[in-house]
């Protein structure tokens, strides 16, 4: 199966300060793949050298066998919609839609002027005028038209209200499902991603902390909860770990079918698995930044 995004090695730095650092990924095609993490950790760089935006430091990128803006061919294939969702503000939306058709080779018109339509924009307002939302719901109609292989969202929903949002996700769905269409999108609400991706990368402090599909990653990670003076059971790897003066709790990925009936194994939910490798990384920092004391 062809790798709809691969890195190896991937790294980006700006002066002394990287970005990205040994990002080693292989995404398959098909998924709706949702890239977590905080503000700064590094999302929007790996997206934008998925995009060809960007040239690597370190290591490489692939993306649908080639190279990221290698030519005609491997444009047409990839369809970015950035951050701020850019739009022309002196051009009207039927003018977005009829840059778009003279743009793209595969330009679906029909999809385009339907989802126009159903989001109740007047083909004759100038973009400039559109609202945030609005604007971002313009620029997510232009990516999906492009009927590109891959659509890259950099935080697709930020300026979506609920509904919009629940509905703009839904239909991302419907569509990698109707056109064989992959997509990675970055969001920093686990909310939204829980309920729409089905890969999961989780991106902290520029490294990727896992990433993997989010059924498989939910079923091998598990909370475990003990008394606090009691050793952890030998065996699954511990992501994160968590104290009060009487008991433990550990975030652990691995087996934790436990046969010391002092720690209680129970499930986690998305969210949980990506606050569990927040606190890691977090932690890591601080004993990192104790150690150049
Ligand atoms: N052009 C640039 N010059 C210097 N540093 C940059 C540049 N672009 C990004 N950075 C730095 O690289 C790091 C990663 O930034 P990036 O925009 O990829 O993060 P992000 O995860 O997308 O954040 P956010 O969620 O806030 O959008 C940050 O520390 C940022 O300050």
């Amino acid at each position: 199966m062809t790798a709809v995004l691969r890195a190896q090695g991937l790294g980006k730095r700006y002066g002394k300060r990287w970005a990205l650092r040994d990002c080693t990924v292989d995404i398959p095609e098909g998924h709706v793949v949702g890239l977590v993490g905080p503000n700064g950790a590094g999302k929007t760089t790996l997206l934008k050298l998925a995009t060809g935006l960007l040239e690597p430091t370190t290591g490489g990128i692939g993306v649908l066998g080639g190279r990221p803006a290698a030519g005609p061919a491997q444009l047409a294939k990839v369809g970015f919609v950035a951050q701020d969702t850019p739009v022309y503000a002196a051009l009207t939306v039927a003018d977005h839609l009829r840059l778009g058709a003279g743009l793209n080779p595969a330009w679906d018109a029909a999809l385009a002027k339907d989802r126009i339509a159903r989001l109740g924009l007047d083909p004759a307002h100038r973009a400039g005028k559109l609202s945030g939302g609005q604007r971002a719901q313009l620029a997510l109609t232009l990516g999906l038209a492009k009927r590109p292989e891959l659509l890259i969202l950099d935080e697709p929903v930020a300026a979506l209200d609920p509904l919009a949002r629940r509905e703009f996700l839904q239909n991302l769905m419907e569509a990698t499902a109707e056109h064989r269409l992959s997509v990675v999108l970055s969001s920093h609400l686990v909310s939204d991603l829980e309920r729409t991706c089905d890969y999961l990368i989780v991106l902290v402090d520029s490294r990727v902390q896992v990433a993997g599909r989010t059924e498989d990653l939910l079923a091998g990670h598990h909370r475990l909860t003990g008394p606090r003076d009691r050793a952890l059971p030998h065996g699954p790897r511990v992501v994160s770990a968590r104290h009060t003066d009487r008991q433990s709790t550990f975030i652990v990925y691995g087996d934790a079918s436990a046969p010391d009936p002092a720690w209680t194994a129970g499930r986690l939910n998305l969210e949980d698995l990506v606050l569990a490798y927040m606190d890691n990384a977090t932690a890591e920092r601080r004993t990192a930044l104790e150690a150049t004391r």
